[in-house]
């Protein structure tokens, strides 16, 4: 089982410019190379089409450990895009959904590039991705960019089992039998990607348990710093 810890201030190893900044730095000092409105692939440094870099948190944490909930106050309050990767998918693929198997990751990766490009935003939450380290190289290598940080919500099993199986939201994943191979398959697959974020101080690790108003003044300070 990982270990469940308070807030943890971010490794942030690569840079120590404000948060505030680096999101700036994202989008701000780009200009637009073309007026396309064909969808193009990303440039190597992550450049979408329109000329912009966007500023990208992935958003991790196990089933039912509050992603969905914490992004919803993020767009409220810091005026992000959310895009989930599970209900991009939901429509699509409700087969490998109800089993809580993981869809290929080409798949995920074109639904997130979609979504950016035709978005007005410059900001986004992906939640629920990357949930693989093989997830993780096919965004890297279609997107050419890595994300600028990564949230993860920190919460235990029993805590996450209780709270999908009260969701009542009607998604098809939501019983017991499903949230067991999920949670087997976050520990397995999607661990290792919170790691490797950690070790590449991109990583905010937020204490998941606790009402969502006391997780949300976990997070408030990574996006007003
Ligand atoms: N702090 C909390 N305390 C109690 N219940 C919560 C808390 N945060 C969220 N919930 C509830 O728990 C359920 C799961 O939350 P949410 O949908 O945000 O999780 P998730 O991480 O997005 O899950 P999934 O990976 O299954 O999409 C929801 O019904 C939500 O209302
Ligand atoms: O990158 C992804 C994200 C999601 N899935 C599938 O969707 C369900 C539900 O996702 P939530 O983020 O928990 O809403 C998940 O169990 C997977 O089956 C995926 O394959 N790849
Ligand atoms: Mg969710």
């Amino acid at each position: 089982m990982w270990r469940r810890t308070t807030w943890l201030p971010p490794l942030f190893s690569s840079s120590k410019r404000s948060l505030v900044s680096q999101i700036q730095g994202a989008y701000g000092l780009r200009i637009w190379r073309t007026m396309s409105s064909e969808i193009q692939k990303p440039e190597e440094d992550g450049t979408f089409p329109r000329g912009i870099t966007p500023f990208i948190t992935f958003v991790l944490g196990g089933p039912g450990s509050g992603k969905g909930t914490q992004c919803a106050r993020i767009v409220e309050n810091f005026g992000f895009t959310h895009l989930s990767a599970g209900d991009l998918l939901s429509a699509m693929i409700l087969n490998t959904i109800k089993d809580g198997k993981i869809v290929p990751s080409e798949v995920t990766v074109k639904l997130i590039q979609k979504a950016i490009e035709s978005s007005e935003s410059h900001k986004f939450l992906i939640d629920g991705f990357p949930r693989t380290e093989e997830n993780r190289l096919t965004y890297e290598r279609i997107i050419g960019a890595e994300p600028n940080i990564v949230l993860f919500f920190d919460c235990p099993p029993e805590e996450m089992v209780k709270r999908v199986l009260n969701r009542r939201q009607g998604r098809v994943d939501d019983n017991a039998n499903t949230v067991k191979e999920r949670l087997k398959i976050f520990r397995a697959l999607s661990l290792p990607v919170v790691n490797y974020y950690a070790k590449k101080g991109k990583l905010y690790k937020i204490d998941g348990t606790g009402t969502e108003d006391e997780i949300f003044e976990r997070v408030r300070p990574i996006f007003a710093a």
